[in-house]
């Protein structure tokens, strides 16, 4: 087995891609993969650094860094509203909040980029923006309104808190009638190139993976209530809420948040989306 067989797979460590993981066939891959868990901005940096091959990133990150990536088809972490764990945490209604301070967590980067979008753009506000670590009692100190994601989020939420609560994926659809894509599935174009074989088996691997977890999820239900608290039911509408697909509806939704992050500057341009198709030998 040579070197160039060998992927670094990222795993976002929040329960939200858990239902695209959890089925994975690793013996089917032995010493082939190693899996790299991290917050969404570690992977993002450990994609372009090389130090990762492929994975879920931000889908803001894949735009910054799209000529050097191809994405999955039918992976994503998206949703048509309310996500649960992307949350605007405010003292004062959103209207309000222009000149304030508004808390961004250092983990994410494409949720601080909606939430920047449906402020600016549809809400008309500008506020301050300060980056902080993802605690809400921390962040609230020192801001009128703080944004968390993942399990920060869903955390904060079951907690006890005078706060106003906005869903960012519900804004989007209010203003866009849109779907929105959180995280990607990005494969380095270096490792499709080095090793094509493997980068099919693990896409099918993954694609099964999902598959399995919609056909069962109740395990991954009982470990997130085990490992983050919670009720069952809680975590059965959270999942069922998600979906992980990213056919024709979820890339509208993402090209639309790509060209209103290019006309804000907060992309220098405007991003395709390079879709990575089949083409080993093998096949
Ligand atoms: C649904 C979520 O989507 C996430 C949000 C991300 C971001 O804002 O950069 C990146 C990956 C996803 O984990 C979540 O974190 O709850």
């Amino acid at each position: 087995m040579h070197h160039e067989s060998r992927i670094r797979i990222g795993k976002i460590n929040y329960t939200n891609v858990w239902p695209i993981y959890h089925y994975f066939p690793h013996e089917r891959f032995g010493s082939r993969l190693e899996w790299i868990e991290q917050v969404p901005t570690g992977l993002n940096r450990a994609m372009l650094a090389g130090e990762v091959d492929m994975g879920a990133i931000s889908s803001f990150a894949y735009a910054e860094s799209h000529e050097r990536y191809e994405l999955y088809p039918e992976l994503s972490v998206s949703a048509l509203g309310n996500v649960n764990s992307l949350l605007l945490f405010h003292k004062k209604p959103l209207e309000e909040l222009d000149g304030c301070t508004v808390m961004l967590p250092t983990t994410s980067a494409t949720t601080v980029n909606l939430l920047k979008i449906v402020l600016h753009r549809f809400v008309g506000v500008t506020p301050h923006y300060v980056y902080a670590a993802p605690s809400l009692d921390t962040m609230m100190k020192h801001a009128d309104a703080a944004l968390l994601i993942g399990d920060d989020a869903i955390r904060a939420s079951w907690s006890d808190h005078p706060y106003e609560v906005s869903d960012l994926g519900g804004l989007w659809k209010r203003y866009t009638g849109e779907w929105m894509t959180f995280a990607v599935w990005a494969v380095r174009k270096q490792t499709i190139e080095a090793c094509p074989e493997l980068v099919a088996d693990v896409h099918e691997s993954f694609l099964r993976s999902k598959v399995a977890g919609l056909q069962d999820p109740e395990p991954i239900v009982r470990k997130a209530q085990a490992e983050i608290g919670g009720t069952l039911e809680y975590w059965r509408g959270y999942f069922r809420n998600l979906s992980h697909d990213f056919g024709p509806d979820q890339r509208r939704g993402l090209s639309l948040y790509f060209r209103y992050a290019a006309e804000q500057g907060l992309l220098s341009e405007d991003a395709p989306l390079r879709i990575w198709t089949d083409n080993s030998v093998t096949r």
